[in-house]
């Protein structure tokens, strides 16, 4: 990507920079597309539903202007002490936005749930809407023409509807280009070369997580945190030491992560490396420990505990 440096960026005239937010049901794709506009790995990804927990700002420059995407928690009704926090992030994001892009996906109807989302976003009248429709490669074309037909009578203040798909890259330009020119005019708010303001620390954490997401059943995602107790730089030798701890909340979901002999753990294990490894540039030694928290997502101090 064309990436000039900060101080051409600021000089442009017209240069338009501000804050877009993707939201929708969970699993539509927005960690996804915000993966795939900013071109690296700054929001886990997941086949399960809800698995975005933070709101992790990726930057998107161009020549034009600057975007910076918050990826938001799936907005939904909160069920635990966890899901009312993370409505709050959904809340609070929004009120300052500049843009929210509602992602529908192509390939599923529009239901009560995206009625739902799209009913709060009058809550936020600042910001503008643009309907995002995703994952088309998974959709015919006449699937897709009905669902633009539909999604432009859910409401009747779209600036834009644009399909598009994050995995076969389609339209993605398009997208960035159309989200820039509802930017106002501003200088960059990141420098050049900036892809996200998430340290590294919390983003190892995310990518262990999402290594421990593959492959469990659909009730253990939302019971599994995880933290990084120290990363050690060896003088020694061109290599990295990763200690992080797994959480889960009862003794019984241990066994499930560590797995028969350790073999699932190990599993894990070797799949973060190879992630985490892309992003630090270096050989990883990864250790993992799994350790119970009983019940956190109901309580407020192992809350606070595990960083949220
Ligand atoms: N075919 C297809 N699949 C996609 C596309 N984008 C995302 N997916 C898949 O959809 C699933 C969910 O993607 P995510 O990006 O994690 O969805 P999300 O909306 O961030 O989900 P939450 O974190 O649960 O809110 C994953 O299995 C992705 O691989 C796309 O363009 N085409």
């Amino acid at each position: 990507m064309d990436t000039p440096s900060g101080s051409e960026f600021d000089q442009a005239p017209d240069f338009r920079a501000g804050f877009v937010s993707f939201v929708g049901r969970p699993n539509v794709g927005k960690s996804t597309l915000t993966n795939a506009l900013v071109g690296e790995k700054v929001a886990i990804t997941s086949s399960k539903p809800q698995t975005t927990r933070r709101a992790i700002r990726g930057v998107v420059h161009q020549k034009t202007g600057q975007l910076v995407l918050v990826d938001t928690p799936g907005m939904h009704r909160p069920r635990t002490l966890l899901g009312e926090r993370l409505n709050s992030i959904v809340q609070t994001t929004l009120g300052d936005v500049d843009v929210v892009g509602l992602c529908l996906p192509a390939n599923e109807k529009i239901g009560p749930g995206d009625r739902f989302i799209s009913e709060q976003l009058d809550s936020f009248p600042r910001a503008k809407k643009v309907a995002i429709v995703t994952k088309i490669d998974a959709a015919s074309r006449p699937a897709v023409a009905e669902q633009l037909l539909a999604i432009s009578e859910l409401r009747d203040d779209w600036e834009a509807i644009i399909p598009i798909s994050s995995t076969s890259r389609i339209q993605l330009d398009t997208l960035t280009t159309q989200l820039i020119k509802l930017m106002p005019l501003s200088s960059a708010l990141y420098p050049a070369g900036t892809v996200t303001d998430e340290g590294l620390e919390s983003r190892i954490s995310e990518l262990i997580r999402e290594a421990t997401l593959e492959g469990v059943m659909d009730e253990l995602p939302h019971s599994i945190a995880v933290t990084v107790d120290d990363i050690v730089e060896r003088d020694d030798k061109d290599l990295v030491e990763i200690y992080a701890n797994v959480f889960v909340e009862r003794d019984s979901q241990k066994g499930i992560i560590i797995g028969h002999q350790g073999e699932r753990l190990q599993d894990v294990g070797a799949r973060a490396r190879h992630e985490i490894e892309k992003l630090v540039g270096k050989q990883v030694y990864l250790s993992l420990r799994v350790k119970v928290a009983k019940d956190w997502q109901r309580n407020a101090k192992q809350l606070g505990r595990l960083g949220f």
